[in-house]
Formats: structure tokens, sequence, C-alpha cells
């Protein structure tokens, strides 16, 4: 049993259940989405593959950082010099039936869309930008886009103004998400000299711009309502409205506590909880 679950950690599956329900929220968007479960199905279980098979590649290429962080050592007991020559070959197979199964049995702009998270996960966050700039997380963020344009597509083989609002809404929660733990980790960053804001600039100026991109977030979630195209369904506003203010409660916390880092930890916890729920929302309406 303790190998499946060491195994699961360096998939990151939590992270995947979050990035499926991205996919699964711009589906149920698509007028009609109800009539065809099966592609659902394909959807889920192509982006799990790649989502899973991006976390491995990650991992894989920052197991010299990751066993100098107190967060992360612990995969080195599924992954390290013995296992990484399987896991890199599992990890290869399961993007391979990822871009198979979404280009056969959907549609090749979807299999494209479901890469392309694979592809900025990868290559532009963890290979290129992660140990070179602080912008890592903000431009490498791009990559949690990518499967709300893959849900769409799946049902409409096109782009839209509610499927790019979904992208970017994930983009723009990315910094307020990852900021706050990036904080509870600085020590662990600053001794793998990776260039993450806290621990380049300091907690005070981090927490600056966590708010700042809170700030920037809350606005950007409220665009549905200038944008009538934009349908999230009845409970989207009044619900993305209490969350954005519990979220802002959250994030200024720690500047009125002496930026005591429980406070990251829980507007860390809460950033998770604020997505699940807008998705969820919108997700469920159309069943009530
Ligand atoms: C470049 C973008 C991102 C970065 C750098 C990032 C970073 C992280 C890190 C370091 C963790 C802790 C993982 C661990 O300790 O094992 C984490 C947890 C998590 N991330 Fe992100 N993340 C990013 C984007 C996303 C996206 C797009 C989603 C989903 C839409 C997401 C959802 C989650 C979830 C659900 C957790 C687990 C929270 C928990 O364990 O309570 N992240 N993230
Ligand atoms: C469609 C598709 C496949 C999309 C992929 C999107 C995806 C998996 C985004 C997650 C990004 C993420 C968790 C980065 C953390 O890596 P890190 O190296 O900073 O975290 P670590 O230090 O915990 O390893």
């Amino acid at each position: 049993m303790s190998k499946i679950t060491n195994f699961m950690k360096i998939t990151k599956l939590e992270i995947t259940i979050l990035i499926d329900l991205v996919a699964i929220t711009a589906f149920i968007l698509v007028p009609g989405s109800f009539s065809h479960p099966l592609i659902l199905f394909l959807l889920i279980l192509s982006g799990t593959l790649a989502s899973m098979s991006a976390s491995m590649f990650n991992n894989i290429y920052d197991m010299d950082i990751d066993t100098k962080m107190k967060r992360t050592r612990s995969r080195s007991s599924t992954l390290n010099p013995g296992t990484r020559g399987l896991i890199f070959s599992i990890a290869a197979a399961m993007i391979v039936v990822s871009f198979v199964l979404s280009s056969v049995f959907i549609n090749l702009l979807t299999a494209l869309f479901i890469f392309g998270g694979f592809l900025s996960y990868v290559f532009l966050y963890t290979i290129f930008l992660k140990r070179r700039t602080t912008w890592n997380i903000v431009i490498g963020g791009i990559a949690g886009g990518f499967p709300a344009l893959a849900g769409w597509a799946a049902l409409t083989n096109s782009v839209s103004f509610t499927s790019l609002f979904l992208a970017f809404l994930v983009f723009m929660w990315t910094p307020t998400h990852f900021w706050n733990l990036s904080i509870n980790n600085v020590d662990d960053y600053k001794a793998s000299h990776v260039p993450m804001l806290p621990a380049i600039v300091g907690i005070k100026k981090t927490e600056f711009w966590i708010v700042i991109n809170t700030v920037i977030l809350i606005f950007y979630s409220l665009i549905p309502l200038l944008v009538p195209s934009i349908k999230l369904g009845l409970p989207y506003i009044p619900i993305a409205i209490i969350m954005d203010i519990i979220l802002l409660y959250y994030v200024l916390k720690p500047a009125f506590r002496l930026y005591d880092k429980k406070y990251f930890r829980k507007a860390f916890g809460f950033s998770n909880m604020y997505l699940m729920i807008l998705l969820l929302v919108i997700i469920i309406y159309p069943f009530i």
C-alpha cells in the first residue's frame, strides 16, 4: 500500500483533481454537455494522465533541489537514481496515451490544449523559468489555464469568451495561491537557490504583491457582470462576491498579525477553497 501512496505523491494527485475540476467546469458550460458523458470521461482521463505525467517529469527534473527542501525531500523514497528510469518511462507513456486518447477520441484542438498544459508546466515553468526568475510562477501559471480551454474545446472544437475567462481566472488565481505557500517555505527556496518571490524580495514585499494580485483577481472574477456572453449561471456572481470578500480577508490578515507565517498558510488553504467553490457553483447550478 505504501508503494502506491508514495507513487501518488510524485504525481501530485491533489493538484490534478483541481486541474480536472477546471476542465469539467468548462465542459459543463457548453450547452447540451450532459448528453456526452463518454467525452467527459475521456477528457478527465486524458487530462489526468497529462497532469500526473507533467508532475512526474517536474519531480524528475527537480530531484536535485527536492532533496534539499523539507516539504519535498520525502519524494526521494519513491523517486531516486534507482527508480528514475522507470518513472521517466511511466510518465512518457502517460503523456503519449493522453495525447492519443484525446486526439483520436475527442479532437485535435483539445489534445493540443492538454499537451499545451503539459509543455508549459514541464518546459516553460519547470525547466526554463523556475530557477531563473521571480516571474516563474506568474508566467508558468498559464499551465493552469489550459484545462479550461481543453474542457470547452472537447465539445465545441473551439475557443470562447467563456473558456478564455475561466483560463485567465486560474491564471490570475495562481500567484495568490502559490506566493502564500512559498512564504512558509522561504528558507527552503533560499537554500536551493530557487528565486521564488519571498526568497528574493522578502515576506513583507511578497505580502504586498499577494494583496495587489488578489485585488486584480477580485475585479477579474466579476467581469461576467460586464460581459453577458460569459454565462456562468445565476449563483456565480453572488457567490464570487462572498468568496472575494473572504479571500481578501485571508490575504490581508498576515499584514495585521506581524506577518506570522500561519496566516499565510491559512490564506494558501483558503485560496484552494476559493477556486474549488467558484468552480463547483458553476458545475452544480445546471443540476438544481
Ligand atoms: C505555476 C503554477 C503553480 C505553482 C508553482 C503551484 C505550486 C504549488 C505547490 C508548491 C504546492 C504544494 C505541493 C506539495 O507540497 O506537495 C501546491 C499545492 C496545490 N496546488 Fe498549486 N501550483 C500552481 C498551480 C496550480 C494550479 C493551476 C492548480 C489547480 C487549478 C493548483 C492546485 C493546487 C492544489 C489543489 C494543491 C494542494 C493543496 C493542498 O495540499 O492542500 N496549483 N501548488
Ligand atoms: C492540462 C495540464 C496537463 C495542465 C498542467 C497544469 C498543472 C499540473 C499545473 C500545476 C503546476 C504546479 C503544481 C507547479 C508546482 O510545481 P513546483 O515544482 O513549484 O512544485 P514542487 O516544489 O511541489 O515540486
